[in-house]
């Protein structure tokens, strides 16, 4: 391997951190995009990877929250990966990604996270697919009956100015319910607010956002496209109560001149397949994954994250990357202790941080083969325990 060395990279360098990414992802940034990565890497701890003094990769490492279950741990979300096409296949993302979990544990954060581009690449560095999204299509050419009667109280528009004030502490309240979302503050509001292009290229209008004030509240950021049979599309939606997520969706089915919803991420369990009185009118028409967890710190993470049962059992975890992880621990609520004790199960990184946020079936990884079980039940005791009341969902970009 040719010399290697890994650099900060300075502020005065982020626009060329833009032009890296465009060269990797094969495409141009809009300037309205670009505006926001700009802002994003601008608050991110930026670096990049050196071979022989050519700029041949860079990562950027955001210092976020993330909601857990039962917690908010500190969380380096890492974003920006790129290797140019001439390094790929080097050794130049291992380098970064050793840099960047050094980096994390030293500044004490429990846990990293990422999306990823190709699922084949993270997991060897002890992430796993912690929770995955559904997209939903929506039929709104007759109007949509609800078995959920909506709360009665009405909704506002709001300008996008508002957001932080009175979305924030809605979307606040739906991260200690659900785990796998990102704590937000006013910049974020702001900066993701902003028009996107879209995946699909259709003329979509700026994002328009729908409040029903209180507590218990929801919002809608919502953008439409087209007339007379135009759609909506959802980049957001939470609800404090099943009544208030009825009042918005019957919202969105009734604005004019739309004859169709599109929700392209949704979370796993979401409410409404089983809310509309015609199951025929909800498609479910794909399923992605979304959140990568990582857990640097793994007692610190463990003990930290609620406990739905009063079990305890012994985990050997295989982290060679991470050797602080590495070795039996004894699980319990509020517990992870090293322990000479014979295990319950063994199970590498990447699956610990699949399982972690409650959104990856143990006993299924134990049943394919990759997490082993030795004494019986093992893996079904940790699914029990790790049990969560919502299913882990992600709607951050970052
Ligand atoms: C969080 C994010 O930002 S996601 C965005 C990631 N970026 C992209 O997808 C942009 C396009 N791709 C790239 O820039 C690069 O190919 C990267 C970043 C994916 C990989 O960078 P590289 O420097 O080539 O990776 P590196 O050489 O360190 O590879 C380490 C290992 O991962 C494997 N690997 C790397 N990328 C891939 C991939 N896309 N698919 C399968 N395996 C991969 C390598 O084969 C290697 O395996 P080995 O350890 O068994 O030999």
């Amino acid at each position: 391997m040719s010399d290697l060395e890994i650099r900060d990279i300075p502020l005065a360098d982020v626009d060329q951190m833009m032009d890296l990414a465009d060269l990797v992802f094969h495409h141009r940034t809009p300037a309205e995009d670009r505006e926001r990565e700009l802002w994003a890497a601008r608050r991110a701890e930026r670096l990049a990877a050196y071979v022989d003094d050519v700029s041949a990769g860079q990562a950027a490492v955001l210092p976020m929250r993330l909601a857990v279950p039962g917690a908010f741990l500190d969380c380096s979300a890492i974003t920006f990966v790129g290797v140019l096409p001439t390094h790929r296949r080097r050794g130049v993302l291992t380098a970064m990604m050793e840099r960047m979990l050094m980096d994390a544990a030293a500044a004490n954060r429990p846990v990293a996270a990422l999306w990823a581009s190709q699922s084949a690449i993270y997991g060897r560095y002890g992430f796993g697919l912690a929770d995955r999204a559904i997209s939903l299509e929506i039929d709104t050419s007759r109007p949509l009956a609800l078995r959920t009667e909506p709360d009665p109280r009405p909704l506002r528009l709001i300008d996008r100015d508002s957001a932080p004030e009175i979305l924030g502490p809605i979307h606040t309240r739906a991260l200690a319910r659900r785990p796998g979302g990102l704590v937000r503050d006013a910049e974020w509001w702001d900066k993701n607010m902003l028009p996107a292009v879209d995946d699909d290229d259709e003329d979509f209008t700026e994002p328009r956002v729908a409040v029903l004030d209180g507590e218990p509240g929801g919002y809608v950021i919502y953008r439409t496209h087209g007339e007379g049979t135009g759609h909506v599309r959802i980049d957001d939606l939470v609800a404090d109560t099943p009544q208030v997520e009825a009042a918005l969706w019957r919202y969105l089915a009734s604005i004019d001149l739309t004859t169709k919803i599109k929700a392209p991420s949704r979370p796993v369990d979401d409410l409404i397949p089983h809310m509309v009185a015609d199951f025929d009118r909800v498609e479910v028409t794909g399923s992605h994954g979304a959140l990568w967890v990582r857990l640097v710190d793994a007692p610190a993470a463990l003990r930290a994250r609620s406990w739905a049962t009063g079990d305890s059992l012994v985990i050997e975890l295989l982290d060679e990357r991470l050797p602080a992880n590495q070795g039996r621990w004894r699980l319990a609520a509020g517990t992870c202790d090293r322990t000479e004790d014979a295990p319950d199960l063994t199970l590498s990184a990447s699956d610990l941080g699949a399982a972690y946020l409650g959104g990856t079936s143990v006993s299924t990884l134990a049943r394919i083969g990759v997490v082993t079980e030795h004494t019986p039940d093992a893996a079904a005791r940790l699914d029990r325990a790790f049990a969560v009341p919502l299913a882990p969902y992600t709607n951050d970009d970052f």
